[in-house]
Parts: structure tokens; C-alpha cells; sequence
């Protein structure tokens, strides 16, 4: 059988390969094997994701001569918090696992984050394999090692920077995948462009209605870049200690707020918290004199033109939703990334020019949140 396009993560000893194509799933057996410490795998899935592609996965590593264990969770973001952590690692726990067993990440963000935590602190550390099955998974959180769950203090705030030994993206599951996914995923995909990669923007703007349709040549490249893009980053600051990492948080200031502000219970996305967030990103940098206003609009239009929702007040599907930007402006100051009390975020100059900043002004950015929460 031929090789599939592969991606290298470039992290010396914890170098790995995030493979992608089509049909990918059932040949995790056979690419996969060669890195196992001992031929037995338990599956961690959702409960959404498992009766879809669980038995061909499965399947897969039985074929490889791999014994396999399967576990489920349910779908959602509220499965990343600590009761459904605990419940994950006494289930895990009660089949056994000797410190070669390793476990499959199978499903999106939340099954990857949960389950690579999982593996970061099982018997102090059994190795994890990703096999993400959403657009948001497939180019961003299945990649770089950051694991974790939420708290009642805010998103992701206890983890671990864990790297999977593998990262298997079956392009064609996406094609189960509810397009509110789909969507999700893609403010993670336009987010590369936005960071450091203009030409990858403009090609997202005249490509980003074919992604979400479902073409597969504009899937798999979407899919590709974001992963060169991503691997490039983590490879160059694996665990954020320069403000090179920092970067893959456009949007996210904003974001995180959002979420932590909806309760992480699904009402809203985190692609959609994103996308918003990144919106709202370049509009502080335009009124701040940083970026023009034109890219800000460009930023805002191509958001909105595929379908995500970047006005506040349309955000999370209820359109009588109110914001408090007091309460918003109280999540930032929890996000992992402030220093000394002062808020980060990062801007941008133009489209592509992104940078770090914990220079904003608060009277800047609550005029900022209080237009848009009335926008
Ligand atoms: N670790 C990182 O670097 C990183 C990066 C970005 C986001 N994240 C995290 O990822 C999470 C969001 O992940 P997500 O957007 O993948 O959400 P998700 O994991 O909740 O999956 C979305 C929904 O789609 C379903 N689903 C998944 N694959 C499917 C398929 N192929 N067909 C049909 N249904 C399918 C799931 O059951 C779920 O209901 C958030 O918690 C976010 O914080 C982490
Ligand atoms: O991998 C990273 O680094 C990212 O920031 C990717 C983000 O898309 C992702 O949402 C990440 O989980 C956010 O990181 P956090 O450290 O702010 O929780
Ligand atoms: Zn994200």
C-alpha cells in the first residue's frame, strides 16, 4: 500500500507524524503498529463519534494483529471537566492498562484534549495517538500536545503540554460531520492566514465556500496548510515560553470569555467563540491605529460570508442573548495567558502581521465590547 502525505512535527525526541487522507481509518492498524510499545490500544471516543467509526477503527488494529479496549464519553464540550476526567480515568483504569497500553484519541477537540490529559497522567504516562474526525481536530487540536479541561475558573486551565506519538486524519470522515461543525473548524483554518500567512487568507477567502461544501481537493489542502502551519509553530516553541505559540491564541482572548460566559455547555462553539474573536481581534487593532480598517472589514466579511457568526448578538444560535462586557472583560482576566494582572491578547497590523500584545487599554476595550455587544 502506498505511504499517505505525512507532516512532521519537529519536536526532537517527541518527533512525530500527522498523516492525512482519504480512507485513513482503516489502515490505523497497519501505520500505527510500528510505534505501539505492546500490541493492546483502548479507544477513547464520544458517544456520537464511536457508533460511527468505532468498529472500523477497531477493526483496523484487529487486522494488525492489535488488541483493542474501547471507552466512550459523551459528545460535547461538557464532557472537559473534571467529574467526566475522573470518570474517563477510573473507566480506563478498570480495564487494566500496564504502562505499553496505549490510547487512540478517537473524535474531535474535546475527545483529543480529554483523552491526551488522560494519557499525560496514567500511570504517570502512557503513550496517545490522535485520530481526530473534526475540521477543527484535524487542523489544530490534534496537533501540538496542548491536553486539558475546563474549570469553573475558565477554559483549559489545568492540563498538560502531552505530544500524541501519531496523528491519523481520515479527510473522509468529515463527511458526516454537521456543517455548525464544520463551520466551528474553519475559524481555526482561516485563523492561519490571519496570523502569518496572508496568501493562505486570500486563498481561503476565493477556496472557503468549497471546504465546507465538501471538496475534497480544497479539504485536503486546507487540511495540509493548517498542519505545516501549525507544526512549524509548536515546533519552534513547543511549550508557549516566547510569544511564538502565543499566537495561535488569535482570537482566543475573546473567545475564551465567550465560552466561559455561555457556561461550556455547547451553547456556543469554540470555533464559533473563534471566529467571533478574531473579528473582534482586528477590530480593537483598527481602533487602536495598528491595522487598517479595511483588513479589519476584510477579516469581518469573510467570517460572515461562509456562514460564521461574527455579531455578538447572533452568536450561539439564540439571538436574544444578552453580553455583559464587565463580566467578559473579568474571563480575560483569567485566561492563562495574562501577566501580572495585565490582559494579553494578540493583534494585528494587517492581515498576516500578528502580534502579541498586554499593552491594550481597558476604557479602549470595554468602548470596543460594549459596540459590539450593541452592534
Ligand atoms: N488542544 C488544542 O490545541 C486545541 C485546539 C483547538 C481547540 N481545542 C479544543 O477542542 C474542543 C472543540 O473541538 P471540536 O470542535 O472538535 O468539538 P467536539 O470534540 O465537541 O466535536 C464536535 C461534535 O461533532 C461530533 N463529531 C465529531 N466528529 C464527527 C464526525 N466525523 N461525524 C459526525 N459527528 C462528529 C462530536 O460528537 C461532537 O458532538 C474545545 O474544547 C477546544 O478548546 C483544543
Ligand atoms: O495550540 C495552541 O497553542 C493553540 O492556542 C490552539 C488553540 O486553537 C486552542 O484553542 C488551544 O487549546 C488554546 O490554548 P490555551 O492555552 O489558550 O488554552
Ligand atoms: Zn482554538
Amino acid at each position: 500500500m502506498s505511504s499517505p502525505r505525512t507532516i512532521r512535527v519537529d519536536l526532537a525526541g517527541r518527533a512525530y507524524d500527522i498523516a492525512i487522507g482519504p480512507g485513513l481509518i482503516d489502515r490505523a492498524g497497519e501505520l500505527s503498529r510500528p510505534l505501539l510499545a505492546a500490541p493492546r490500544v483502548t479507544i477513547v471516543s464520544d458517544d456520537t463519534v464511536e457508533p460511527i467509526y468505532g468498529a472500523r477503527l477497531a477493526a483496523s488494529f484487529e487486522r494488525a494483529g492489535v488488541k483493542t479496549e474501547t471507552v466512550t464519553v459523551p459528545a460535547g464540550e461538557s464532557s472537559k471537566d473534571f467529574a467526566s476526567f475522573g470518570r474517563l480515568l477510573n473507566e480506563l483504569l478498570d480495564r487494566r492498562p500496564d504502562r505499553k497500553t496505549t490510547l487512540v484519541a478517537l473524535g474531535g477537540g474535546v475527545v483529543g484534549d480529554l483523552t491526551g490529559f488522560a494519557a499525560a497522567v496514567l500511570l504517570r504516562g502512557v503513550d496517545f495517538i490522535q485520530v481526530p474526525t473534526t475540521l477543527l481536530a484535524q487542523v489544530d487540536s490534534s496537533v501540538g500536545g496542548k491536553t486539558g479541561i475546563n474549570t469553573r475558573h475558565g477554559k483549559n486551565l489545568v492540563g498538560a503540554f502531552y505530544q500524541p506519538r501519531f496523528v491519523l486524519a481520515d479527510t473522509t470522515v468529515l463527511d458526516t460531520l454537521p456543517r455548525r461543525e464544520l463551520l466551528a473548524g474553519y475559524a481555526e483554518v482561516a485563523k492561519y492566514g490571519l496570523i502569518d500567512d496572508p496568501e493562505f487568507f486570500t486563498w481561503c477567502e476565493a477556496n472557503g465556500d468549497k471546504v465546507l461544501a465538501g471538496d475534497a481537493a480544497a479539504r485536503t489542502y486546507a487540511i495540509e496548510q493548517s498542519c505545516l502551519s501549525k507544526a512549524r509553530i509548536v515546533a519552534a516553541d513547543e511549550r508557549e515560553t516566547t510569544d511564538l505559540r502565543a499566537l495561535l491564541n488569535l482570537g482566543h482572548t475573546f473567545g475564551h470569555a465567550l465560552e466561559a460566559e455561555t457556561g461550556f455547555g455547547g451553547a456556543l462553539l469554540h470555533g464559533e467563540a473563534v471566529g467571533a474573536g478574531m473579528a473582534m481581534a482586528f477590530d480593537l487593532s483598527a481602533r487602536l491605529g495598528l491595522c487598517p480598517q479595511a483588513d479589519a472589514e476584510r477579516v469581518r466579511r469573510h467570517l460572515g460570508s461562509v456562514g460564521l457568526p461574527v455579531r455578538l448578538r447572533t452568536i450561539g444560535g439564540d439571538n436574544s442573548r444578552t453580553w455583559d462586557a464587565a463580566k467578559l472583560i473579568e474571563h480575560m482576566r483569567g485566561d492563562k495567558k495574562a501577566e501580572g494582572g495585565k490582559l494579553t491578547f494578540v493583534l494585528a497590523r494587517g492581515i498576516g502581521k500578528s502580534f502579541v500584545t498586554r499593552d491594550v487599554d481597558e476604557a479602549g476595550l470595554r468602548g470596543l465590547l460594549d459596540d459590539a455587544i450593541a452592534a
